[in-house]
């Protein structure tokens, strides 16, 4: 089974994740909360993918963007790759899709995919990768 590769924005303000609702006319997983973010197109790196996903969906370009580690899971007929990226900046992302800023406890209550669940450690990581980054680098604003 070729996986899909799929980025993954854990967009964080204010100690709160971006969560947006899935269309509840979407073929797979209609009204269920999901991270922005998508399937990469070929030849794109996970990064490029992430950031074309951004603009795309949510107009929205990160000042900061902190790799976290890979999650791969596996749903019937389908394995996903996801590339999770914690990403802050200033600016809001704009969305026709119904959206919430909530705290780790909030997103873990939400109706999510499956896959959703393996990635839910890596928003007490998130806050901690972009904290480094802001200390040391020069893709903080
Ligand atoms: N963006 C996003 N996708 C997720 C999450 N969790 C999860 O399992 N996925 C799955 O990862 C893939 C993301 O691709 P996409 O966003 O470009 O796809 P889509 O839902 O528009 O189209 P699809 O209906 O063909 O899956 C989908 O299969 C989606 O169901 C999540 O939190 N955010």
């Amino acid at each position: 089974m070729t996986p899909l590769q799929v980025s993954l924005a854990l967009v964080i303000d204010g100690g709160r994740f971006f969560v947006q609702r899935r269309d509840p006319a979407a073929r797979r997983f209609p009204g269920l909360w999901e991270f922005p973010g998508g399937k990469a197109e070929p030849g794109e790196t996970p990064r490029e993918a992430l950031l074309r996903e951004l603009r795309e969906e949510l107009d929205w370009e990160p000042a900061a963007v902190a790799p976290l580690p890979t999650v791969t899971y596996t749903y019937p007929g389908l394995r996903v790759v996801f590339s999770v990226f914690a990403c802050a900046g200033p600016g809001s992302p704009a969305t026709h899709l119904g959206w919430a800023r909530l705290t780790r406890a909030q997103v873990a209550a939400l109706p999510m995919p499956e896959a959703n669940r393996n990635l839910l450690p890596l928003l007490d990581r998130a806050e901690q990768e972009l904290r480094k980054i802001s200390a040391g680098a020069e893709n903080w604003p």
